[in-house]
């Protein structure tokens, strides 16, 4: 039997825009998909809370679980671990919902070696002087962070060049609501809703 469809990879550049298409995309279907809550070593910040926002563990727990095989993909950042749990999707997937996973190119290389019956979406920008513009206009970065995220950026397409046959679609994101217009499409069609 066909496995079912229930996992939605989006990959791309930081600044392509995944999260804008992706919070739009949800806004328009609010029930049809649900992130799956990471594990993570940082410490909580603010309001945010264990088993809602992260699951908040310790290195040893998270050097445990690795081991053990229960994260489907991990990342350091800024020392901290990251990962996403096959339990955590698995809890997505059991309510009903499809998966959204926003990965790097490993992470989405992993997700193809599982029997996940997944749909693997690659977002670009129309060009790289429109993601050094848009990097500027979030606001959220110093200058040396945007240069750092524009050089990821041109590196991480040569990888996804090399990679591009995991990918079911490319999504150009230049005009906004045609962008997400095109993905509601794709997405409907390959989920079937
Ligand atoms: N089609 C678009 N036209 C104009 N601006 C856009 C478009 N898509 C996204 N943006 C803007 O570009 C910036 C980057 O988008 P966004 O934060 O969604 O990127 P991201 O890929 O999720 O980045 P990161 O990986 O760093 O989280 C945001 O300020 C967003 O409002």
């Amino acid at each position: 039997m066909e496995k079912k469809k229930s996992v939605f990879v989006i990959v791309g550049a930081s600044g392509s825009g995944k999260s804008t298409v992706l919070n739009r995309l949800m806004d328009i279907h609010p029930s049809k998909f649900g992130y799956s809550i990471s594990h993570t070593t940082r410490k909580p910040r603010g309001e945010e809370k264990d088993g809602i926002h992260y699951h908040f563990i310790t290195l040893e727990q998270f050097e445990k679980d690795e081991k053990d095989g229960k994260f489907l993909e991990t990342a350091t950042v800024h020392g901290n671990r990251y990962g996403t749990s096959f339990e955590a999707i698995n809890h997505v997937i059991s309510e009903n919902k499809i998966c959204v996973l926003d990965l790097n190119i490993d992470g989405a290389l992993s997700v193809k070696k599982t029997d996940y019956n997944s749909l693997m979406i690659l977002v670009k920008p129309p060009s790289f002087e429109v993601l050094e513009k848009r990097l500027r206009d979030r606001g959220t970065e110093t200058e040396d962070l945007i240069q750092i995220r524009l050089e990821t950026a041109r590196k991480e397409d040569g990888l996804f060049q090399k990679h591009k046959d995991i990918f079911d679609y490319t999504l150009i994101n230049d005009d906004l609501d045609k962008a997400v217009a095109e993905l509601e499409k794709f997405v409907k069609d390959f989920f079937n809703f």
